[in-house]
């Protein structure tokens, strides 16, 4: 590994643990030493508003050495005092230090209110670097409150970004670190400022399971849709994570739900209670009966001939008269049991036929048919649990008016709003193009928008509230209108199309670009769904109480675009409406396959419909999986979870027993 790839994990590490979380990594990437793509990155920074900007390498007197002569001219205001702080420090341990060429100072922001980020290059070495920072921090605090102090006054929006979208109080820093480029490993990944440099180190900070300091990547890595076509990206620069690591980044970036009282009603339904229930009543409140007959005292009710009673008695009843009683009703006080009317004969009827005696042919025991006061459910008793589920069964909203509820606290149901892109597209049901149904018509102008009819249905089966965004064509303006809108509007954006290498491929650039939102990853190791994006935009500055907007940009195809909502999005709707954790992911069960599935080099999610049988649940496939067809979701219900391809390891026999996320409903018995 060459030296200046550990300087940037250092760094990072250096500035993530200085005290009360005062600076957080943005970005950071690896360059060649060319001046004009050290350049072009930092001047993004710069334009992102990133507060500080360390560069490692390049500022030695090698015949490479660029650093200083490609940052000097993006400087406005030179800060020769940092260069000499620096030096001085270096060269209390090293006369080498002398050798060294670091610039420092700010560059103004394009808004011309004078704020700027403040840049120093540092040495190559990682000792040296980290000595020269540690230098730096005693005064940086303090240059970095007068180069960017002024932007939290000016406006609102530009505070917001600067500050990260969880409004983390502290300092944005951004990492450029540049190597030669014959020392690059992966020379064409290394061409774009790179988010995921440290998986090279084999710690991944990016992915966020090791706490709070998980810096976010930040812009700088989508493709700039304005740049000419034949110098467009020719590899995706964003890194292929694994479906785990996927999942912690969203579960990470995942709000939960704020919580709100709500009538019990069926629309309570889908909902999930934020609190335990505690019954404050004992149910049944008096003793009552479970059976239709007569209400007596057992012990003064042998077999025998007894005065029938038909009005709720309101003092004692006298000897041999009973009390006759439907289910449910109370039972009068000082009587202890019920005899069902099965048990007895009637003796006489009065005038009216109304019955006068009966006779009680069997000995009832005391306490017999009766339901005591608070044996179903008795006052403080607990009778739902916080995070449980208002299901459609009915269980839950039949509990909480069985003791009494009239309503319940719960999280908001997440809103969520779909959007389909890609100009080919037309609505299914626009009447100005022929459906191939219609007479003498053959062709549909374009291709049919079949994700937004499904991701809707799902979502609205699901009980979410959806906003529909309706179809966009691949512009830039249209597809930062419609995010704007569904930021507005909803909690997670959800759209299909354009995450790929495509020209008409919008979204990760419109995100990081046009809207300063964040993009956790780009590419996920799984078929289908290898461009699956995620990203966060930041709150909107007329709400700053606001979570971030959470956008999960799928792929077109359709059936990439239905496995990952339920892999991914689905998931997150679950943490976000306040589900425990364990039920945050749809459940995966054991299911034997009906035939032998081939396996793929990427790990893949096979559409099967699972279906009892008297041997246990059975996968039947859906046929091709080919991501296009669309097909393969029709009557699926279950995604089998098949690992990569490996050599001697190709396929999973009929007969096997293979591990299935069920999406819907078990299929009919087979
Ligand atoms: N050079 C590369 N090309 C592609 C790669 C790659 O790695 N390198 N990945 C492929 C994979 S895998 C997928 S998946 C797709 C995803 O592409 P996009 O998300 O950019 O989607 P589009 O190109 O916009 O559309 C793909 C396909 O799906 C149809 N589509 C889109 N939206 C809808 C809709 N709402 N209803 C029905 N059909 C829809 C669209 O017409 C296209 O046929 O990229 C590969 N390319
Ligand atoms: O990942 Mo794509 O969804 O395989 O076709
Ligand atoms: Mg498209």
């Amino acid at each position: 590994v060459p030296s200046s790839d550990r300087s940037l994990p250092l760094l990072h590490d250096i500035l993530t643990s200085q005290p009360n979380d005062a600076y957080r990594v943005v970005a950071q990437g690896i360059v060649p030493d060319e001046t004009a793509e050290i350049v072009e990155n930092v001047r993004t920074w710069v334009h992102m508003g990133v507060d500080l900007i360390l560069t490692s390498g390049g500022t030695g007197m090698g015949t490479r050495d660029r650093t200083p002569e490609a940052i000097a001219p993006l400087i406005d205001k030179p800060a020769p005092g940092l260069v000499v702080a620096m030096l001085t420090s270096s060269l209390a341990i090293t006369p080498l230090a002398a050798l060294s060429r670091p610039v420092a100072g700010i560059a103004h922001s394009p808004s011309g209110d004078g704020t700027g980020s403040i840049i120093v290059t540092l040495p190559g070495s990682p000792k040296a670097a980290k000595e020269n920072l540690e230098c730096l921090l005693k005064v940086l605090p303090h240059a970095l409150e007068l180069a960017g102090g002024a932007r939290s006054r000016t406006t609102a929006v530009h505070e917001r970004l600067q500050r990260g979208e969880d409004g983390m109080k502290g300092i944005q820093e951004a990492v450029v670190q540049h190597k030669h480029r014959h020392e690059a490993p992966e020379p064409a990944a290394h061409s774009h400022a790179h988010p995921h440099t440290h998986s090279h180190h084999g710690h991944s900070h990016e992915h966020g399971h090791h706490g709070h300091h998980a810096p976010r990547p930040r812009t700088l890595v989508s493709q700039d849709p304005s740049s000419a076509i034949a110098s467009r990206q020719r590899k995706s620069p964003w890194p292929l994570i694994s479906v785990r690591d996927a999942l912690s980044l969203i579960f990470q970036h995942t709000p939960i739900s704020p919580v709100q009282t709500l009538t019990v009603e069926p629309s309570l339904v889908g909902h999930v209670l934020a609190d335990d229930v505690f019954s404050s009543i004992n149910v049944p409140n008096l003793p009552s009966t479970n059976i239709d007959g007569y209400a007596c005292a057992a012990a003064l009710s042998p077999p025998g001939v007894y005065k029938v009673v038909t009005s709720f008695p309101t003092s004692p009843l006298p000897e041999g008269t009973v009390y006759r009683i439907n289910t449910g009703a109370p039972v009068p006080p000082g009587l202890d049991a019920c005899i069902m009317v099965e048990d007895t004969e009637v003796v006489s009827r009065d005038e009216s036929g109304e019955e006068k005696e009966v006779r009680f042919l069997a000995q009832v025991e005391k306490g017999e048919n009766v339901r005591r006061e608070g044996s179903d459910v008795k006052t403080g008793e607990k009778v739902l649990s916080k995070g449980d589920v208002i299901s459609s069964v009915g269980g839950e909203l039949g509990t909480l008016a069985f003791v009494c509820k009239r309503s319940a606290q719960v999280h908001r149901r997440p809103t969520v709003a779909v959007l389909s892109t890609g100009n080919e597209l037309r609505d299914l049901q626009d009447t100005s193009t022929p459906s191939s149904t219609s007479a003498g018509s053959a062709n549909f102008h374009g291709i049919p928008d079949s994700n937004r009819i499904s991701l809707i249905s799902v979502l609205e089966n699901l009980h979410y509230n959806v906003v529909n965004l309706g179809i966009c064509g691949d512009t830039m303006e249209e597809t930062k209108a419609k995010l704007k809108r569904g930021a507005e509007q909803a909690d997670v954006i959800v759209t299909t199309g354009g995450t790929s290498m495509g020209v008409g491929d919008l979204l990760k650039p419109c995100i990081e670009r046009e809207l300063g939102g964040t993009v956790h990853f780009g590419r996920v190791a799984m078929k289908p769904g290898k461009p699956t994006t995620f990203a966060t935009l930041p709150a909107h500055p007329m709400a700053p109480s606001r979570d971030p907007t959470l956008v999960f940009a799928l792929p077109g195809n359709p059936a990439s675009a239905l496995v990952t909502f339920f892999l991914f999005v689905l998931p997150s709707l679950r943490k976000m409406e306040g589900r425990r954790e364990d039920e945050w992911e749809l459940p995966r069960i054991p299911v034997t396959l009906t035939s032998t599935v081939p396996l793929d080099p990427r790990p893949e999610y096979h559409r099967v419909q699972i279906r009892p049988t008297s041997s246990g649940l059975k996968a039947f496939s859906t046929g091709g999986q080919r991501s296009s067809r669309t097909v393969s979701l029709a009557g699926a219900n279950g995604l089998l979870e098949l690992p990569a391809s490996k050599e001697g390891d190709v396929e999973r026999k009929e007969g096997e027993v293979v591990q299935c996320v069920l999406i819907g409903e078990l299929g009919p018995a087979a």
